[in-house]
């Protein structure tokens, strides 16, 4: 069987795309950390895997992870990292304070290339939920603060999200 290489800088997103491929695509990770363009979500995980390909010389997986507050026309979006590294948890709540409306959307946005020159396929989830004052253990970026079905993604047991 033909085997893909995860690229990403992030080892948590390799444990939970191996969890969720490993069994029907051997997934190899790549760890190498991108500068990222600004732009839509589609276009941010089409450069991504268009220089992932061109590093690999090969078929390439890519990810990208937004956070979308409905109430800030989608911001931070994209750009949730560096939102999440400057303010932590806590700041991403605080920007809702001026807001009744907390609902917001996590978007994974993956792009597929079969190798350099070949245009990147793209796939997207969404999952619906709510911003909330941090509950569970602080394993991974913003998942304390966002509520899905009344407990919060670090609540979640793991296998719930990641089937
Ligand atoms: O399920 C998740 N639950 C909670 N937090 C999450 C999740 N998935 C990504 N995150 C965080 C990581 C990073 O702070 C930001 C996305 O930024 P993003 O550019 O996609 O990730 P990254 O730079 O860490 O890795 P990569 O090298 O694949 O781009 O949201
Ligand atoms: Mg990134």
């Amino acid at each position: 069987m033909k085997s893909c290489m995860f690229v990403t800088g992030n080892p948590n997103k390799v444990i939970e795309v191996n969890a969720i491929l490993g069994g029907a695509i051997p997934v190899q990770p790549l760890t190498l950390d991108f500068p990222e363009i600004q732009g839509t979500l589609e276009e941010i995980a089409a450069d991504k895997c268009r220089r992932a390909a061109e590093i690999v010389n090969g078929p390439v997986l890519v990810e990208d992870s937004a956070l979308e507050f409905n109430a800030m026309n989608g911001l931070p979006g994209p750009y949730v990292k560096y939102f999440l590294e400057s303010l932590a948890n806590d700041g991403l709540n605080k920007l809702l304070f001026a807001y009744e409306d907390k609902s917001a959307e996590a978007v994974c946005t993956f792009a597929f290339s079969s190798g350099p020159a070949m245009e990147p396929l793209i796939f997207q989830g969404r999952l619906k939920g709510e911003i909330v004052p941090a509950r569970g253990p602080p394993r991974f970026g913003w998942e304390p603060i966002f509520e899905h079905e009344g407990e919060t993604l670090a609540e979640m047991e793991h296998d719930k999200k990641v089937p």
